[in-house]
């Protein structure tokens, strides 16, 4: 009897969970951690505090480092923020060229992309653009919510959420005409599926140091994950898959 009322208990009181990826180039600041990070069975600890601690700071009342203590991420950081009915764990990958390479593995399991751009590096903005394009055109994860974050908005010669939205649009631009003058035109189907992606893009300004922003971003996750899993259950019970 015991055990058929605690499992009715776990049951009932049983948190849904979501997997949500962080990933940007190196030193846009997504870390935040003194958890470990895994990289292919090795465990190593690099301590930071920045997005994802901050997040952990917020929600789980664990106290943040000092931004001294940063250091690259090789591998992942993981974070698990409880909610009252969900649970978000995130994974914060490393964004160094050669880790760029494992995104691709979190793609198929993760239910939304947080893409972490440094909103005051104007000179890797670019090099940001590029990187961001290829996780947009992914097609394991057309489907999945994408938050565009302008990190580092304490700053003042940071570009707002609203400029960095302008700047990778234009950037997008040219790289459309660019290519049209070299390939010719590129498939009808391709540019809507595009232009759709990029309409529906949020952009949210945070300071992951002092922590504007961070909150909207977390609550957006919440509902856009919700959201996203009763379509697909609404689909399935449809027939719909
Ligand atoms: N001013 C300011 N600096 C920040 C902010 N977030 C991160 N930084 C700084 O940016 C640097 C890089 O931060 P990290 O969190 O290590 O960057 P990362 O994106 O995790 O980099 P990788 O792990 O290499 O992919 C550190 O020196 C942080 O102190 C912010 O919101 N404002
Ligand atoms: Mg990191």
């Amino acid at each position: 009897m015991y055990h058929l009322l605690k499992g009715l208990h776990e049951y009932l009181t049983r948190k849904e969970e979501f997997s949500i990826i962080i990933i940007g180039l190196d030193g846009a600041g997504k870390t935040a951690c003194t958890t470990t990070s895994h990289v292919f069975g090795r465990t190593e600890s690099h301590p930071s505090q920045t997005f994802l601690e901050k997040i952990k700071t917020l929600y789980n009342d664990t106290p943040g480092l000092e931004p001294s203590q940063i250091g690259p991420t090789v591998g992942q950081n993981i974070g698990k923020v409880s909610l009252p009915s969900t649970i978000l764990n995130f994974f914060d990958l490393g964004g160094q060229r050669g880790m760029r390479s494992i995104w691709h593995r979190y793609y198929d399991d993760c239910h939304a992309v947080v893409f972490v751009i440094d909103a005051q590096d104007r000179e890797r903005l670019g090099e940001g653009w590029e990187v961001f394009d290829s996780v947009l055109s992914a097609p394991q994860i057309l489907n999945v919510p994408l938050l565009l974050l302008a990190n580092k908005q304490d700053s003042p010669d940071s570009l707002s959420a609203t400029e960095i939205r302008h700047d990778y649009e234009t950037w997008d631009r040219h790289r459309r005409e660019y290519a049209r003058r070299r390939f010719g035109e590129d498939e009808e189907t391709e540019l809507e599926r595009r232009r759709q992606r990029i309409a529906s893009l949020d952009v949210m300004g945070i300071s992951a140091l002092d922590g504007q922003g961070i909150r909207e971003a977390v609550d957006w996750l919440f509902l856009r994950v919700q959201n996203s899993r009763r379509e697909v259950d609404d689909k399935s019970s449809k027939g719909g898959w």
